[in-house]
């Protein structure tokens, strides 16, 4: 009897499609060795049918209509790996109204469509696997959906973006310059191609929601989260880091309060202390802390962003795809977050507690270091610590370090205000939590 070949579609054939396509050609005869059928690739749709691409390929297979794709009975799987919310959401429900399997690296149109698209994959019974979407080659999607399956979760935490720790990073070791390193992120394949969804946290807000969803059964909507990027961080908040035995990394946070049981998930630049595996996870490294109620901790480190690791991950949704296909077990909706938790609330700014860093630059003159504990205190913020470098004889102004003892998340933001609008501070203070997670 001849091989049943399983059949793929590429939607996207840029960082991410390349590398699904080279690692399923390399290795096609493994996996059919594991399988018991063969895995091709046998159609791609592209922008450019004329463009140079990194490996060869038959030409034959190219179209510029990805919803052909979709909608193809000849391919058994669909990979969306275009980006973007407007076709790709297109392609992705045709294809899952269609009964098929979808694979999909796209964490901004599952957080903002992923309650349509789950719903058209159960209406349809199509499939829509989505590890690559969150934290690139870390299995962490399947973690949470299989292997901890048992587990409710406390908390979530971790760094969900690749392109803002290697930018990060490379400030901390070398003091290089913002734009050259984002440059470089761009070069390797790590950005979005919109990269202010990287430096901008919005990046990371997705791949939480998609996480929230997992762990807790909500869709939390986007604009429901804090969310602040890397773009204000400066060497002064490097410089206080090294200092102080922290790192500053950006920090996805999805976390259920003891007292309220209520839900926070928030995505900020944060002082995370190198005692701590996650202050020691560097360059495109992502990790994630899972706190689970049955199992305890546990921690995944790898890879977030690049094509080869996205391609890995992308590839084990191909290969699981290809297992429901050759079981007969395709074409049987299955509910990736089935825990039931779709009435957790979201907990208010005065109900989060932590310890804060501001950095503000102040005038240089008697009585500003008096008025800005007075604001502080006014708003119910304590002192921990004060830093101030000492200035040129003429200076007129001077950068003023604070950290705080614990405060809520509410009374920063309004002592943050109020500092904005004193005389004594020039420009807008810079305000991040210092974690006081363990992992
Ligand atoms: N690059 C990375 O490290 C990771 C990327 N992702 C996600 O994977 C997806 C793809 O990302 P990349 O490969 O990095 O982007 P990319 O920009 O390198 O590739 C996307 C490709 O899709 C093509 N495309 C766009 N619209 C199209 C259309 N209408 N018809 C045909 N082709 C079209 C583009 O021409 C481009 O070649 C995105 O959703 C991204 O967020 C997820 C994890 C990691
Ligand atoms: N741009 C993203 C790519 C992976 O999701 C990142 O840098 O993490
Ligand atoms: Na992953």
């Amino acid at each position: 009897m001849s091989e049943r070949v399983i059949t793929v579609g590429l939607c996207g054939f840029g960082v991410v499609g390349q590398g699904v396509f080279n690692h399923l050609q390399k290795r096609e005869n493994d996996l059919s060795d594991q399988l018991g059928a063969r895995v091709k690739v046998t159609r791609i749709a592209v922008r450019d049918t004329s463009k140079k691409r990194d490996f060869d390929f038959d030409a034959a297979m190219l179209t510029t209509d990805p919803l052909s794709i979709a909608t193809d009975p000849a391919v058994d799987v669909v990979c969306e790996l275009m980006g973007g919310t407007t076709l790709a959401k297109e392609v992705t429900l045709a294809a899952l109204k269609a009964g098929k399997i979808v694979v999909s690296a796209n964490k901004a149109l599952i957080c903002d469509h992923g309650e349509a698209l789950f719903a058209a994959a159960k209406e349809g019974n199509g499939q829509l696997l989505f590890e690559a979407s969150v934290a690139g080659g870390i299995p962490v999607i399947k973690a949470i959906k299989e292997s901890l399956v048992v587990n409710r979760f406390n908390s979530i935490y971790g760094i969900l973006n690749g392109t803002s720790n290697y930018i990060l990073t490379r400030m901390t070791n070398e003091g290089a310059g913002y734009q050259e390193i984002l440059a470089e992120a761009k070069a390797l394949g790590y950005a979005e191609a919109d990269e202010s969804f990287d430096v901008d946290g919005i990046d990371a807000a997705h791949k939480a929601v998609v996480l929230a969803y997992l762990a807790y059964g909500r869709w939390v909507p986007y604009n429901d989260l804090l969310v602040q990027g890397i773009a204000e961080v400066t060497q002064a908040d490097i410089a206080f880091a090294k200092e102080n035995g922290y790192a500053i990394k950006l920090l996805a946070v999805i976390d259920v309060a003891h007292a309220s049981g209520k839900l926070y998930i928030s995505i900020l630049p944060t002082l995370v202390s190198k005692k701590y595996v996650l202050g020691s996870v560097d360059g495109v490294f992502n990790a994630v802390s899972v706190h689970g109620d049955v199992v305890g901790e546990t921690v995944y480190i790898g890879p977030g962003a690049g094509r080869d690791a996205t391609a890995s991950a992308v590839i084990s949704d191909i290969v699981d795809a290809a297992k429901l296909i050759v079981n007969g077990g395709a074409g049987r909706f299955i509910d990736p977050a089935p825990r039931g938790g779709a009435k957790i609330e979201l907990a208010e700014p005065e109900e989060i507690e932590s310890r804060y860093y501001v950095r503000l630059q102040v005038v240089d003159k008697p009585g500003v270091m008096a008025e800005v504990t007075s604001l502080l205190a006014k708003h119910d913020v304590s002192l921990a610590s004060v830093t101030q470098k000492e200035v040129e004889e003429d200076a007129t102004s001077a950068t003023l370090i604070v950290t705080t003892h614990t405060t809520t998340e509410q009374a920063i933001l309004d002592a943050v205000k109020a500092l904005e609008a004193s005389s004594c501070v020039e420009g807008k203070p810079f305000t991040m939590p210092v974690s006081s997670f363990e992992g």
